[in-house]
């Protein structure tokens, strides 16, 4: 499963990157008018960390498919490997997914809460759905449920269209939708640390320090080797 960070907070991703697997990040217009005052820049050392490497996903910010189209040509041209242009699954974001396609740009259908949105989606080719799990467990449904119901349509009508299970606030929400087989999650960086945070797993290091220093002091295990 591809882990994604969904923020273009630069200290935050730079900081994460030194410890996590991560295999690229993913923004959207609220993201990147929060995180950056200079979204070029910001995509630079996106791609820079990427080294052509790494998923980056940026949304358009029009409302109709030829200026969908037009940001997403841009897009691609300006960060080049890795570039996926996420769409909201509106009626003019479906037509702009058709027309994305056509010009060889892969496409992430973003704003999913239903199967039958993410169905529409790959229909119209969409490389990714990205449903929204933790708005979805807020409206009383369940987030996992809709990932898990959006893979079996996949499944039975042979799309090649992946999951990226977007928006989540605890630990077992990616859990279920790792669960339900979803291929990439896009993750805070909150969320991130939480992943893999277990009190036992501080106890138990700080268990082991204490027991080797009773016994052999300031030495190391390799120092007793010389
Ligand atoms: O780009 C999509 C975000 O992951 C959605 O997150 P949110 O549901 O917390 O707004």
């Amino acid at each position: 499963m591809k882990i994604l960070l969904d923020t273009a907070n630069l200290a935050e991703i730079e900081e994460i990157i030194q410890y996590y697997p991560i295999d690229g990040f993913t923004t959207n217009p609220t993201i990147l008018s929060r995180d950056s005052s200079d979204v070029p820049a910001t995509l630079r050392r996106l791609m820079e960390i990427s080294g052509g490497k790494m998923e980056i996903h940026v949304q358009v910010t029009a409302a109709e498919s030829e200026g969908m189209l037009a940001q997403a040509k841009a897009l691609d041209k300006f960060v080049g490997k890795g570039f996926h242009i996420k769409i909201p699954v509106t009626p003019e974001g479906i037509r702009a997914m058709t027309l994305c396609k056509k010009a060889g740009i892969r496409v992430t259908a973003t704003s999913i809460f239903t199967p039958m949105q993410a169905l529409l989606a790959a229909k119209a080719g969409a490389d990714y759905v990205a449903p929204y799990v933790n708005s979805i467990d807020n409206m009383q449904c369940d987030g996992p449920g809709v990932v898990s119901e959006i893979l079996t349509l996949f499944e039975n009508f042979g799309y090649p269209t992946k999951m990226l299970a977007a928006g989540f606030d605890s630990v077992s929400q990616v859990l279920g939708v790792a669960l339900a087989g979803a291929h990439t999650v896009t993750v805070t960086a909150s969320i991130m640390h939480k992943l893999l945070f277990h009190p036992h797993t501080d106890l138990a290091v700080g268990n082991f320090a204490a027991d080797w220093k009773a016994k052999f002091g300031a030495q190391s295990v390799s120092d007793l080797l010389k």
